[in-house]
């Protein structure tokens, strides 16, 4: 594939079956793959173009192994990133402490990386409420004292996916016009932040 412009890095996190890559193939190519679970192993890349205004803005998604065996690999994807969607699935409480864990190596070590909090999985919960392994409000709390964006998602209906997307392009967006302003350098309008290449894409 020949290099593509990416604006905005963006990471995935997670623990392992969560839902990480089942979201990146929604948000990419609008379906859903049932049957057997196949776990990423190393990470998987996707370029996503995204309109926002009469702004074009390309996403640049790095979906992760969940499996701790790659923790040292996913710590190497998350750099430089201007986004994180870290997952858990709505149904199993373990998945959310592990998407603690993230937000915490976030904060430590990515500053400029802004955080979305992705509850995976919500249809379960439409088939049955019971399933629910997180209570909403514990979740809420959580966000509004790391300062994230919370969603709820399925990749097998597609509930929320494209919201979450838009809302990492648009604050992408709106971050850096907001960063043009302010440094005052003289900076074209036009003109984005750290752009990079890539020439990789592998499962
Ligand atoms: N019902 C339902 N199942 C889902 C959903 N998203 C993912 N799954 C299922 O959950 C399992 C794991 O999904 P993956 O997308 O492979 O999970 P992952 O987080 O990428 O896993 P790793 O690559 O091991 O980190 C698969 O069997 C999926 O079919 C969803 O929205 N709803």
């Amino acid at each position: 594939m020949s290099g593509r412009r990416v604006d905005a890095k963006v990471v995935l996190l997670g623990q392992e079956g969560v839902g990480k890559s089942s979201l990146v193939e929604r948000c990419a190519h609008g379906r859903f793959r049932a049957g057997p679970y196949q776990n990423t192993i190393g990470a998987a890349f996707v370029a996503k173009v995204m309109t926002v205004g009469d702004q074009t803005v390309t996403l640049g998604i790095w979906d992760t192994a969940g499996s701790e065996r790659y923790e040292a690999m996913s710590r190497i994807y998350y750099r430089g990133a201007r986004a994180a969607v870290v997952c858990y699935d709505l149904t199993d409480s373990g998945s959310f402490q592990r998407a603690k864990f993230w937000v915490n190596e976030l904060q430590n070590c990515e500053e400029g990386c802004r955080i979305y909090l992705c509850g995976t999985k919500s249809d379960l919960l439409e088939e049955d409420r019971r399933k629910r392994g997180v209570d909403f409000h514990d979740v809420q709390d959580y966000v509004d004292e790391i300062k994230a964006d919370h969603f709820e998602t399925s990749s097998k209906t597609g509930q929320s996916v494209d919201e979450l997307f838009q809302k990492v392009a648009e604050d992408y967006v709106n971050f850096s016009a907001f960063q043009v302003m302010t440094e005052d350098k003289g900076v074209n309008l036009g003109q984005r932040n750290s752009p990079y290449f890539y020439s990789c894409c592998h499962h």
